[in-house]
């Protein structure tokens, strides 16, 4: 299975279009007012626009309402939607009947999360550390044995490591941002080029 790859914490044009040519499969834009990497719909909107038909543009929320998550992701055209933070699952399948969804959990909610979108194929699960953006990585050996098939992994990742963590769980999906920047918000082309040919080479 051919890894996707998703590079985080675009917060401009210019950088959007860095990691597409560097092969990016998808491009995350923050809308948490919390985020280091906080990104108006507007350029978001206007990243998608040039990074041509294929770049999936995911809109990333933490502790959002659910009017404000829609009526965003609709302001950005974002083709898919990432959550995180504790929500009901009613949230989670209201924003999957508009949008793709990667439901981002912690470690220690896994189980009850992997049970509740099994039989979804509108939600993806992604596996975080508990403070996301904060580029702390997984214990990948402790996940081996309960990381579920076709999850996608967050969590600390960058050239260094992504071929090792993909070795370790063979995720669906991988996903980074912080280990990726020149400075928040600001992406190293180097850095960016390195992890999509690390992702891509294992
Ligand atoms: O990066 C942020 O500032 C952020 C804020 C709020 C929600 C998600 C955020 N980022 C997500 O964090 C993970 C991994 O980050 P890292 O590589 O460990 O720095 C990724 O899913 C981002 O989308």
């Amino acid at each position: 299975m051919t890894v996707r790859v998703k590079v985080c914490g675009t917060t401009s044009v210019h950088d959007a279009v860095l990691s597409a040519q560097a092969g990016a499969d998808a491009l995350g834009f923050i809308f948490a007012p919390v985020s280091k990497r906080l990104v108006t719909p507007q350029v978001a909107r206007e990243a998608g626009l040039n990074v041509g038909p294929v770049v999936a543009r995911v809109g990333v929320f933490l502790g959002q309402g659910l009017d404000e998550v829609l009526r965003t992701a609709e302001a950005a055209r974002v083709s898919a939607v990432q959550l995180h933070g504790p929500l009901p699952g009613l949230y989670v399948r209201q924003v999957a009947a508009y949008y793709p969804v990667l439901r981002v959990v912690r470690p220690a909610d896994l189980a009850a999360e992997a049970g509740m979108w099994r039989d979804e194929p509108g939600v993806t699960l992604m596996l975080d550390a508990p403070e996301p953006g904060g580029g702390v990585p997984l214990d990948w050996a402790a996940l081996r044995d309960v990381f579920p098939r076709g999850a996608w992994l967050a969590g600390g990742l960058g050239p260094a490591n992504v071929a090792a963590a993909m070795q370790a769980l063979n995720p669906a999906g991988v996903d980074a941002v912080s280990r990726l920047e020149a400075s928040p918000g600001v992406k190293d082309p180097a850095l960016v080029r390195e992890f999509v040919r690390a992702a891509r080479s294992s």
